[in-house]
């Protein structure tokens, strides 16, 4: 592909969450949120890590926001942790946690980046864990209360919110397979909680547009969508692609843009779970507060084939020859090409932001200086072209924020994996701008490559 340019005011960002690069969590009146309680549970994360200290972004906000300043970011995704306002969940509001994302965003502005702030990326206040977390239908509630507190205190700077990261993550990976917090291993909780979830993101767009601090302002949710492949042909592996992509995808796709959940999947979920418990009204909530815009984090695909087990949900993940990273994802930016290509055709997206994507490689070590992450460099120009494609072929992408600014606390495998353009020696805390930083400062620049 020759010199490519993106559409005049796309918006090259960076992303990252607050538990994973925060520390300082007993800082400032901050409550204990579920990963702290999950992280310090022996065998839950890798070698013991927690996120006690991370990147300790508390307190060296400004240099990072600086660092982003000399690549040329133009906008930054960051998380508000939830337990650093209301430290209880609800009722009692922690003074210091506002004053701490108030002057995160005015640094932000005052470098001339835009923020774009994600509500609820992980870090449940333990103390709502403690009365049945997401599965307890009064947490959508105290979620509507936080975020309109948000919204009131940054909203007259802040124009672009998300209600959740990955949704699905939050559900499935942290109630049914048990791998991240607060680690239950029960598939009828993960589905009740999906639908708690879908109504705590619409209370919270509702809540925004009541706001009075949405003038100019757009909200969205960001979903991690893997688009599905066949193994075969076979009409027994393209039933096996129907239900990965409607347990992974069209789950949170549908009544998102639709107002419904897709039919198969719930019906599934009914017999087999009994779940989730959708009272009256929920789905019109759902359906009558659309998004302005939707964020997918994009990393690789799925390939299945039907399964040894009988039933709609026999599935077997097959892993093609290819080019894989440190997490076991093959790398495929053809997938970003046709996921993009897929929402745009089904559902008629609004505005879409890459709100992440991005790799973690073996090849991280800082020598005399550098670090050269070739792989990662790789990786993100054949992304970056794929979603240039995309948006010739019609799709509204707007913007592309790489995951992640820094390497950080990467949840159940602590800081085993480094998925920064920035390096971050975590005995000393120093940043080290790796070769894709360098390379991304010039793709912004550019405006391409
Ligand atoms: O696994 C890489 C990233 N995926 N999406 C959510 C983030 O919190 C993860 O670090």
């Amino acid at each position: 592909m020759g010199k490519i340019t993106f559409p005049k005011d796309f918006i090259w960002g960076a992303a990252t969450a607050s538990y994973q690069i925060e520390g300082a969590v007993n800082q400032d009146g901050r409550g204990e949120s579920i990963w702290d309680r999950f992280s310090h549970t022996p065998g839950k994360v890798l070698n013991g890590d927690t996120g006690d200290v991370a990147c300790d972004h508390y307190n060296r906000y400004k240099e990072d926001v600086q660092l982003m300043k000399e690549l040329g970011l133009k906008g930054y995704r960051f998380s508000v942790a939830w337990p650093r306002i209301y430290p209880q969940g609800k009722g009692q509001v922690n003074q210091k946690g506002l004053d701490f994302y108030n002057s995160l965003v005015d640094e932000l502005l005052k470098a001339g980046i835009e923020p774009i702030v994600t509500l609820y990326h992980w870090d449940l206040p333990q103390a709502l864990q403690d009365i049945g977390g997401w599965d307890n239908r009064d947490v959508t509630d105290y979620f509507a209360d936080y975020a309109f507190k948000m919204y009131d205190v940054l909203g007259d700077r802040v124009k672009k919110w998300i209600t959740h990261n990955e949704p699905w993550v939050v559900a499935f990976v942290g109630n049914a397979f048990g791998e991240h917090a607060p680690g239950y291993k029960d598939f009828a909780l993960a589905v009740r909680i999906t639908h708690h979830l879908l109504l705590s993101h619409a209370k919270a767009v509702q809540a925004y547009r009541q706001s009075g601090n949405d003038d100019g302002g757009q909200i969205g949710i960001t979903l991690n969508l893997t688009p599905v492949y066949p193994d075969s042909d076979s009409p027994e592996d393209s039933e096996a692609v129907q239900f990965q992509d409607g347990f992974q995808n069209r789950w949170f796709l549908d009544p998102v843009f639709k107002g419904a959940y897709p039919e198969d999947i719930l019906e599934f979920y009914q017999e087999k779970y009994n779940a989730p418990v959708i009272r009256p009204g929920d789905m019109e909530l759902i359906a009558d507060n659309h998004i302005d815009f939707l964020g997918i984090n994009y990393y690789t695909r799925a390939v299945v084939k039907k399964g040894r087990e009988s039933g709609f949900d026999s599935v077997e993940h097959v892993h093609p020859e290819g080019k894989y990273t440190e997490m076991g994802w093959e790398v495929y930016p053809e997938g970003l090409y046709d996921l993009l290509m897929r929402i745009h055709r089904d559902y008629n997206a609004p505005n879409i932001y890459i709100t992440e994507n991005g790799a973690a490689f073996k090849d991280d070590k800082v020598v005399d200086g550098i670090v050269d992450d070739q792989d990662r460099l790789e990786y993100l120009k054949s992304h970056f072209e794929a979603a240039y494609r995309a948006i010739q072929d019609g799709v509204n992408l707007k913007g592309y924020y790489v995951w992640s600014f820094m390497d950080n606390f990467e949840w159940a495998y602590g800081y085993s994996k480094r998925f920064g353009i920035v390096y971050v020696d975590y005995e000393t805390l120093k940043r080290t701008p790796k070769k894709s930083a360098l390379w991304y400062r010039d793709v912004i620049a550019d405006n391409g490559f």
